[in-house]
């Protein structure tokens, strides 16, 4: 087992619904700390580390949309929430003396940088955390597929995807007790077995550019480092 993580840039995925804790709604400060800590050290180690930010801990455009309202109006709001969670990782990453940049893929220039391919490569390489926020940019889209896509044009080589569970099971296991975990499994399995960690759309975008995906879990203090090190409890998805 290697000590030091052989990755040189990576994408994190950050659960919305992971920010808010135990609270139910919103942004739980005391988590976005913690994993702010858990970036920094792992950049402190030597891997470079772009995020991508969800939304679900504030709104999700499903929830809008099987109320009956609007399903883009509802996904702008989506995406808006990020900007809201990435906004309050870049300040926490600050506060621990490690620049950290915030690229939005909808123009907001007052709040965040505006995202172009360029700049945010460039802000890696000045040795900044690099936060994506506004997901794609595009309603019937999700985080996940914002996550490979910026993987994708960072020329990341793993997306370590911190969710509420901790791998990929046969099942859902929030509902299903007897589901089992696997260790690993290429791209096509999860596509053909349907299992739904992530949706299909990012897991095809992975497959394609022949990325790496790590699932692990959030909640668990330090394993985002511990998963870099290639120790650390996930399934790994990968041709
Ligand atoms: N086969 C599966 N293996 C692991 N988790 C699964 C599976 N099917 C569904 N899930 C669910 O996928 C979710 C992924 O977490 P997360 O990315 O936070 O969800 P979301 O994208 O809905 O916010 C977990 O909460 C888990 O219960
Ligand atoms: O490219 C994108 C990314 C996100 N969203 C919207 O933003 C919400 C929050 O994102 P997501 O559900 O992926 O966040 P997470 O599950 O990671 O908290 C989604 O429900 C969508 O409504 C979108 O419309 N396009």
């Amino acid at each position: 087992m290697a000590s030091t993580p052989s990755y040189k840039r990576v994408l994190l995925k950050l659960s919305g619904e992971a920010l808010m804790g135990d609270k139910g709604f919103g942004i739980d400060s005391a988590v976005v700390e913690r994993v702010a800590g858990e970036v920094v050290e792992a950049r402190r180690l030597g891997v470079e580390v772009g995020i991508v930010v969800g939304g679900g801990n504030i709104f999700r455009g499903v929830k809008v949309a099987a109320e009956g309202g609007d399903r883009t109006t509802g996904d702008y709001l989506g995406m808006l929430a990020t900007v809201m969670n990435g906004l309050s990782i870049r300040s926490a990453i600050e506060k621990l003396g490690v620049r950290a940049r915030v690229f939005s893929a909808i123009d907001m220039p007052v709040v965040c940088s505006t995202f172009t391919q360029r700049d945010a490569r460039k802000a890696f390489e000045d040795g900044s955390i690099v936060i994506f926020v506004g997901g794609t940019g595009n309603p019937f889209f999700t985080t996940d597929s914002g996550a490979a896509l910026r993987a994708a044009e960072m020329g990341c080589d793993g997306i370590f995807k911190g969710t509420q569970v901790d791998g990929v099971y046969s099942a859902d296991p929030k509902k299903d007790p007897t589901a089992e975990r696997y260790e690993t499994l290429s791209h096509q399995e999860v596509l053909s077995r349907g299992l739904e960690v992530m949706d299909a759309a990012a897991i095809a975008l992975a497959r394609d550019n022949r990325i790496p995906v790590i699932v692990f879990s959030i909640h668990q203090p330090g394993a985002f480092v511990d998963v870099l090190k290639g120790e650390g409890r996930c399934t790994r998805i990968a041709d």
